[in-house]
C-alpha cells in the first residue's frame, strides 16, 4: 500500500495503458448523479478497494466498470476500447470474458446444485464441457466446497454459498474480478476466508476491484479509492508494476469460443425451462390444466361440428331428388320384420329399389383387428359401424372390390362385414380373403370386400358395414328403409309409405324427404359445437391471461437468477427463449392432454347420441398448436420483462 495521493490529471505522461479508464464519467438516476463526473484509471494487476458513505456512488461505479451498467455521459474505455460504440451484444461478450462478479447477495440459481452454479459463466462464454468439468472440482475443492457439489445452492450456508459466488467469479481466471461487498453479509471468520481468496486470486496476477465499509478490508488493498457523493476525493494511487500485456484468462482452454457458447445457452435455455417446470410442480399443473380445459374445448368443438356436419350432410345428400327414407318408431323387433317393411315398400310403384341402414355405437362394438386382450393398446377405430344390406349400397352407388356385396344379405352361420377404404386402412386389412377377420362385440367376423366406391353415402369410405343375415339383435333394432324413386316420386311416395307399412297407425312411421333434412342443418348439434367452440375459446384467452400472470410474477421471483444470467453475459434473446420455452412446454402438455381429453369427450357424447364419431385427424394438431400459441403467446410479455431487466438494477432489488 501506498501513501502518496495519485490524481493523475490529463496532461500526465501515461505511465502505462490502464486497463480501465473512465474520463468525465456520469451515472444520473431520475437527474440526480449516482456518479458525477468520475476520472480513473485502473491497471492490470491492482487490488483496489472503493471506499466511502453510503450513497456515494461506490456500487453504482462498480457496477459501470463491469458493464452491469451503461454511463449516462463521459467516456469510459476497457482495454482501450470506447465502450459505447459497443453494441448490447458485444457488452454482454465483453462481460462475460473480462469480467468476474461476485456480489453482496450471492445470487446463485438456487434449485441448481452447487457445481453447476460454479460453471454458470464458463457455460455463458462458451467453454467446452471437457474444461468445465476439468475446472470444476478444483475450484470447488480451493474454496472447501467439494463435498457440495452435488447440493442445490438454495441449500448451501451463507458462508457457503459466498464462497461458492467466489469460486464462480474466478474459475475461468478472469482478467479482472469485481466485488460488491463480497463480506458484507458474512461472520468474521468467513469474511476473513473470502479475503484471503481474493489476495491468493490477485497473486495469479488478476486485478481485483472491490467495494467495502470494511476498514479491515480496505487496509489490505493496495490502493484505496474514496468516494462522496458521486466523486472520487482521495485515492491512494497505484502501486503494482504495471503490466502492459494484454489481459487474457490464465487457461488458454477456457477462451471464448461463440459457437459452443450457443450451444451451452441453447442447451441451458432448455434444462432452465423444464426445471423451473419441475421445481414448481404445482404451478406447473395447473398451468397445464387452464390450457387443457381451453384446447380441451376446441377439439371437442371441432369433433362434435364435425359429427354433426357429416351426419346431417350425409342424409341431405342421399335425399336428393330420389330418396326417402322411413324409420318405425321403436324400431323393429326382429329382422324379420324389416324384411317385411322392405317387401311391403317394394311393392308401391315407383320405388326402384329398397334397402335397410342401421348405425351401431363403434363406441359399444369396438371394431378392432385384435381379439380383445391380445393387444395391450389397442387403437381406437374412429369411424361408423353400420348394418346395412346389398340393396342399400346398390341404391347408394357403392361399388365392392375385392369381394360380393349380396354376401351382406346372406345369414351361413355369422354375420359378415365389408370396410370401407378408410375404415380398412385403419384397421390395417389389405384385402379380404380367407381367415381375414376383425372383432366386432368382441367376436371374430370375416371381411368379404372392401368398399371401392362409395356412391353418394359420404359416410361410407369411413364406416364398417356388416351385413343384416344374421348379426345378432339384441335389443330392438333402429333400422331405417332407404328408398330409392323414380326421380320426383318422394313426396308421393313420403305419402304412400306410412298406410302401406302401418295402416292401422300411419304415425309409427316416421318418413324424411329433403325437406325434412334440410331443418337438420340447423338442428342443435351444429348448435352444440359452435356453443362448444365459443367458450374453449373464452377458456384459453383466461388460460393465457392466467398463466400470462403467474409466469410474470415468476419472472419477478426469479430476478435474482435474471441478473446472475444478464451479469455473466448470457445475452437477452437466449434469456426471452428461457421463458418462452417455459411457456410453450406448459401450453404443448396442456394442449396435448386437451386433444385427448376432447376427443374422449366427443366419442363419449357421439356412444350416447348413437352417432358415429366423426373427429378429423387435424384436430388433436389444433389442439396441440392451440396449446402451444396460446402458451407463448402468455409467455410473451413476461419474457419480455425479463430480457429488458437492467441487470444492475435487479441486484440493487
Ligand atoms: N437504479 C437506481 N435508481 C435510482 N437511484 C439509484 C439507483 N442506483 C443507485 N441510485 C442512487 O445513486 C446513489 C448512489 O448509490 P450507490 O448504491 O452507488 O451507493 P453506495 O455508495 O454503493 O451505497 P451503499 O454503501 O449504501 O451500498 C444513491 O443515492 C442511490 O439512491
Amino acid at each position: 500500500m501506498t501513501s502518496h495521493w495519485h490524481v493523475p490529471e490529463a496532461t500526465d505522461p501515461p505511465p502505462h495503458r490502464p486497463i480501465l479508464s473512465m474520463r468525465d464519467v456520469r451515472r444520473d438516476f431520475s437527474g440526480a448523479p449516482a456518479l458525477a463526473g468520475l476520472r480513473l484509471d485502473i491497471y492490470q494487476g491492482e487490488f483496489v478497494a472503493i471506499v466511502g458513505p453510503s450513497g456515494s456512488g461506490k456500487s453504482t461505479l462498480l457496477n459501470v466498470l463491469g458493464l452491469l451498467d451503461t454511463a449516462s455521459a463521459g467516456t469510459y474505455l476497457v482495454q482501450g476500447t470506447d465502450v459505447s460504440g459497443l453494441s448490447e451484444r458485444q457488452r454482454a461478450e465483453l462481460r462475460a470474458s473480462l469480467f468476474g462478479f461476485v456480489f453482496q447477495d450471492s445470487h446463485m440459481v438456487g434449485r441448481d446444485a452447487a457445481a453447476r452454479n460454479a460453471v454458470l459463466g464458463l457455460r455463458a462464454r462458451g467453454i467446452a464441457l471437457s474444461v468445465q468439468k476439468r475446472l470444476v472440482m478444483p475450484a470447488l475443492h480451493k474454496f472447501g466446497l467439494a463435498h457440495k457439489a452435488a447440493t442445490p445452492a438454495s441449500l448451501l450456508s451463507g458462508g457457503e454459498r459466498q464462497r461458492l459466488a467466489i469460486a464462480r467469479a474466478v474459475i475461468g481466471a478472469p482478467g479482472i474480478v469485481l466485488a460488491d461487498e463480497p463480506t458484507g453479509s458474512l461472520d468474521t471468520v468467513n469474511g476473513g476466508l473470502v479475503l484471503v481468496h481474493l489476495r491468493e486470486l490477485h497473486a495469479t496476477g488478476t486485478t481485483v476491484v472491490l467495494v467495502t465499509h470494511d476498514p479491515g478490508i480496505a487496509a489490505a488493498a493496495d490502493r484505496v479509492i474514496t468516494m462522496r457523493d458521486g466523486l472520487i476525493v482521495g485515492d491512494t494511487g497505484s502501486a503494482t508494476v504495471h503490466s502492459d500485456a494484454p489481459v487474457t484468462p490464465g487457461d488458454s482452454s477456457a477462451s471464448y469460443h461463440l459457437a459452443r457458447r450457443i450451444h451451452h445457452e441453447a442447451a441451458d435455455v432448455v434444462a432452465d425451462a423444464l426445471s423451473a417446470l419441475t421445481v414448481r410442480p404445482a404451478k406447473a399443473l395447473l398451468l397445464v390444466l387452464a390450457f387443457l380445459l381451453g384446447s380441451g374445448g376446441l377439439v371437442a368443438a371441432m369433433g362434435l361440428s364435425e359429427s354433426a356436419a357429416v351426419k346431417v350432410s350425409a342424409r341431405i345428400d342421399a335425399a336428393a331428388s330420389d330418396e326417402v327414407r322411413a324409420t318405425r318408431e321403436g324400431g323393429y323387433a326382429s329382422w324379420d320384420a324389416v324384411t317385411e317393411d322392405l317387401q311391403r315398400s317394394k311393392e308401391l310403384s315407383s320405388v326402384l329399389e329398397a334397402g335397410v341402414l342401421a348405425e351401431l355405437s363403434a363406441a359399444i362394438v369396438q371394431p378392432s383387428t385384435f381379439r380383445p386382450g391380445s393387444f395391450p393398446e389397442q387403437p381406437v377405430f374412429n369411424g361408423a359401424v353400420r348394418v346395412a344390406d346389398s340393396a342399400y349400397l346398390r341404391l347408394q352407388g357403392a361399388t365392392i372390390s375385392f369381394g360380393d356385396a349380396s354376401l351382406l344379405d346372406q345369414s351361413f352361420g355369422g354375420p359378415v362385414a365389408v370396410l370401407g377404404q378408410d375404415a380398412a386402412i385403419q384397421l390395417g386389412i389389405a384385402r379380404p380373403g380367407p381367415g381375414v377377420v376383425i372383432w366386432l362385440y368382441g367376436e371374430p367376423v370375416p371381411v368379404v370386400g372392401i368398399i371401392e366406391n362409395p356412391g353418394r353415402d359420404p359416410m361410407l369410405p369411413g364406416s364398417v358395414v356388416v351385413g343384416v343375415g344374421s348379426y345378432p339383435v339384441t335389443s330392438r333394432v333402429a333400422a331405417s328403409l332407404v328408398l330409392r324413386t323414380d326421380p320426383g316420386m318422394p313426396a308421393a311416395i313420403a305419402e304412400a309409405l306410412p298406410k302401406t307399412l302401418s295402416p292401422a297407425e300411419t304415425g309409427a312411421v316416421t318418413v324424411q324427404t329433403v325437406a325434412d333434412l334440410r331443418d337438420l342443418k340447423h338442428g342443435i348439434d351444429a348448435d352444440l359445437g359452435r356453443l362448444v367452440g365459443i367458450v374453449s375459446i373464452v377458456l384459453l384467452a383466461i388460460a393465457c391471461l392466467s398463466a400470462g400472470t403467474t409466469m410474470y410474477l415468476g419472472v419477478l421471483a426469479r430476478s435474482s437468477e435474471i441478473a446472475l444470467r444478464l451479469a455473466l453475459g448470457m445475452r437477452r434473446g437466449p434469456l426471452a427463449g428461457m421463458f418462452l420455452l417455459e411457456g410453450a412446454v406448459v401450453g404443448v402438455l396442456g394442449g396435448t392432454a386437451g386433444a385427448a381429453v376432447g376427443m374422449g369427450a366427443v366419442l363419449l357424447y357421439a356412444s350416447t347420441e348413437g352417432w358415429a364419431a366423426v373427429i378429423p385427424w387435424y384436430a388433436a394438431l389444433w389442439g396441440i398448436g392451440a396449446g402451444l400459441a396460446s402458451g407463448t403467446l402468455s409467455a410473451l410479455y413476461p419474457a419480455l420483462v425479463a430480457s429488458r431487466s437492467n441487470p444492475a438494477q435487479l441486484i440493487r432489488a
